[in-house]
């Protein structure tokens, strides 16, 4: 490849000249350049423009390289630039700087000369430098314009040798002529020669370059010119691509919708096509049911025409039938005419009728009425007079009553037949033929003597329930009792026994005697509504502990107020003691729950939920009758006494607080059978002796001859509380003998 061949850039590089904006003016230009000023002023400058041709780097360097073939030749472009200011660079024009040594080759071939110059100088006394020799001495001889094509340093450096050449001319003057001198000369002249013509040369080379450079650029001004239109072009064929672009996309547009316009013709036609179909295979279906139908309508008139003759047969045979059934229609007529008159006369007949009917049916009802109403005056006659047996009845049974009941033996105590007392059971039979049932308790024991020694106890009372009586068959005996109640008559029923003989259990456990006698209340009372009879009824709950009163039913866990009995026209009453009225049986579950919560209850031996308190349960009745005119107000009383042990069976041994309660409770009982004993006494007016004991003086209403009164002495089975067994025994029998006077009715003031 030629260096013209290097310098035309080849088409591939066009963007890239492109992209890089022609700077022409900037482009530096050789004649401008100082192409020899510096050794390295090439490699400096070339890169410096991105726009100069790489063949003018290449043409230097092959000037450069010319010039380094020109060193062998003894040109040394260096030592131009270096002017020698120390005289020692001499040998700069001749040969190349050994600056190690200091020594040059031409100073080696001279060095015979010289140093016996300098020998000699020593000699005279005098320090002679040796002469450099300068360029400014060869432009001397031959001409400047060597020196100004050189350039600056090269005539700086010629001023410098001046001096040098003066020092020269001295020396020659000083050492004479001499033959070594004329030589040097000589030498000199030669080379100064032969720079003359490789300067010649280098203007040449110059020239030619400068020329290539010319070319060069005039070949970029064409190349960005072509640059330019084809950028153009380029531009214009974008701008014709994006229309076509935007044309297309515009044609696929329309083309799609013109797409989606036809598929919905299609669909429409397809779906029209279908309902045609539909309408084609409705239409051949109508029309074969329409060809039936003419066959069929062919067949019937085949048909009717043989009927048709058939009827007019029948036709003619009607109308000689019609004909003799006139005849008979203008007979019936005739009879009609005389049977509405009959009938006229018959209408007139059973409207009198009807109201006679009428008359006799508003009799009928007016006698019915009156027979009801003679009948409910005969219910409530009967009503009274079955209140007043029935409480005849209860007279007759007595007034206080004493049942006993054993209570089983649970779980934990029948572990030997030895635990349990023996206790026998009269007959049921006798029991039902004399009204009273007995119990034989033995006891088995050793005399004094050792002997064995084995008693009966028997004791009669009202009513005796065995073991496996349950509540409903107690209640079954009481329920009479406390349906008196209801016909104003006051009611107290007593549960009495030693701890855990099962007094609570009988009044409240597993439906007691107080929510049976409440629900049964409830019951009778809803049915005597019939008979015109309206109760109110409210409870109260009480607890007598240690002789105090406490309310069961008042708000707090404890009642701290201070209760007192008063009796007011002969009806006791206790002060600030809360009364809840009743509407219905839930209502006292809910007010039993909330009053045993509050139940006084200490840990004795006996029984650990042992009650040491008596609970009075009291329900309030106010009843009235309008259609009567009648009215009562009664309570009943249901006492769950506290346990009547002894005070060496209590357990309370040397607690005091046990002992007391202890005391009072035995103090209380012991009252309760003062009062029944004075009042079994039979005495009309005589004392009794109830302010001995605030459970006396609670009850006295329902112990006084105008109530009735049932004590259930409840008994333990087991063989260990047999003494108390039988002390209840005692203190029962003691009850049941007495003998209230008649009882009165509680009539409503
Ligand atoms: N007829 C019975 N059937 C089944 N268990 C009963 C019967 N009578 C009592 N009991 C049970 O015997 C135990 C003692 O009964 P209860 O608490 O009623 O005795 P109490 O005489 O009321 O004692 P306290 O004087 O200490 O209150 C209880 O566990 C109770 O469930």
């Amino acid at each position: 490849m030629t260096d013209d061949q290097e310098n035309i850039a080849p088409m591939s590089r066009l963007p890239r000249l492109a992209s890089s904006p022609a700077r022409p003016s900037s482009i530096p230009t050789l004649s401008s350049a100082p192409l020899v000023s510096s050794g390295n002023a090439n490699k400096r400058k070339l890169p410096s423009s991105p726009l100069a041709p790489p063949s003018t780097k290449r043409s230097v360097s092959g000037s450069s390289s010319g010039l380094r073939s020109s060193q062998r030749g003894g040109f040394v472009p260096s030592a131009v630039q270096e002017p020698s200011s120390t005289g020692r660079s001499a040998s700069a024009f001749g040969a190349p700087t050994n600056r190690r040594t200091g020594s040059t080759e031409s100073t080696s071939s001279a060095g015979s000369s010289s140093t016996s110059a300098t020998t000699r100088a020593r000699t005279a006394g005098t320090v002679i430098k040796r002469p450099p020799v300068s360029a400014s001495s060869t432009t001397t001889r031959n001409g400047s314009t060597l020196g100004r094509s050189i350039g600056p340093s090269a005539r700086a450096t010629s001023r410098g040798v001046s001096p040098g050449l003066a020092g020269t001319s001295t020396a020659r003057s000083a050492i004479g002529s001499g033959v070594a001198s004329a030589a040097q000369f000589k030498s000199h002249d030669g080379r100064l020669e032969n720079v003359e013509r490789m300067v010649g040369g280098f203007k040449d080379l110059l020239e030619r370059e400068q020329a290539k450079i010319s070319s060069l650029q005039m070949s970029q001004v064409d190349l960005q010119a072509l640059l330019q239109s084809t950028q153009n072009t380029e531009r214009e064929a974008r701008r014709d691509l994006s229309s076509a672009s935007e044309q297309l996309a515009a044609l696929r547009a329309s083309h799609a919708r013109e797409i989606d316009d036809l598929e919905r013709t299609i669909a429409r036609k397809d779906r029209e096509k279908r309902a045609l179909e539909d309408e084609l295979r409705d239409s051949r279906e109508e029309v074969s049911r329409e060809r039936e139908t003419i066959r069929q309508l062919k067949q019937s008139l085949a048909e009717q025409s043989t009927q048709h003759i058939t009827l007019s047969a029948q036709l003619q045979a009607s109308q000689m039938q019609l004909t003799s059934v006139q005849a008979e229609v203008e007979r019936a007529t005739l009879s009609v005419s005389s049977m509405k008159a009959e009938l006229a006369v018959g209408l007139e007949n059973a409207k009198k009728a009807e109201e006679m009917a009428t008359d006799r049916v508003r009799a009928a009802e007016e006698e019915r009425d009156r027979r009801i109403a003679e009948i409910e005056e005969e219910l409530r006659t009967a009503e009274t007079i079955r209140r007043k047996l029935h409480n005849q009845v209860q007279e007759l049974k007595g007034n206080i009553r004493v049942f006993a009941r054993v209570r089983p033996a649970l779980a934990h105590e029948s572990s030997s037949p030895e635990a349990l007392a023996e206790i026998a059971y009269g007959d049921e039979r006798t029991a039902q033929e004399t009204g009273q049932s007995q119990i034989v308790v033995k006891s088995r024991s050793e005399s004094a003597t050792g002997q064995a020694r084995e008693q009966e106890y028997p004791f009669t009372f009202d009513k005796i329930f065995a073991p496996q009586a349950g509540q409903k068959e107690v209640f079954e005996e009481i329920s009479m009792l406390a349906q008196s109640v209801l016909d104003g008559y006051n009611v107290c029923i007593f549960a009495y026994g030693q701890t855990g003989s099962g007094k609570s259990w009988t009044m409240e456990g597993d439906a007691g005697m107080i929510p049976r006698a409440i629900d049964m209340i409830f019951a009778v009372s809803s049915g005597l509504k019939d008979r015109g009879w309206k109760y109110q009824m409210e409870g109260q709950y009480l607890e007598v502990y240690n002789e105090v009163i406490n309310d069961l039913l008042g708000s707090g866990q404890f009642d701290s107020k201070k209760h007192e009995i008063k009796t007011v026209d002969g009806k006791v009453s206790v002060t600030d003691v809360v009364s809840i009225p009743l509407n219905n049986p839930r209502q006292v579950s809910t007010l039993l729950e909330r009053a045993s919560s509050r139940r006084a209850v200490a840990a004795t031996l006996m029984n650990e939920r042992s009650s040491r308190s008596h609970s009075v349960f009291t329900l309030k009745v106010r009843g009235e009758n309008p259609l009567t005119n009648e009215r009562c107000e009664a309570m009943l009383n249901l006492v769950d006494l506290a346990g009547s042990e002894r005070l060496e069976k209590s357990g309370a041994g040397e607690n005091k607080d046990r002992m007391r309660e202890t005391i009072n409770i035995n103090r209380s009982l012991s009252a309760l059978a003062d009062v029944i004993g004075a009042l079994g006494s039979g005495k009309e007016g005589g004392h009794v002796p109830y302010r001995n004991s605030t459970l006396t003086r609670l009850l006295q209403t329902s112990l006084s001859g105008s109530s009735k009164t049932l004590m259930m002495c409840n008994l333990s089975p087991l063989s260990v509380h047999l003494n108390e067994t039988l002390c209840s025994l005692r203190f029962a029998t003691k009850v049941n003998s007495t003998v209230v006077g008649q009882v009165k009715k509680q009539n409503a003031k």
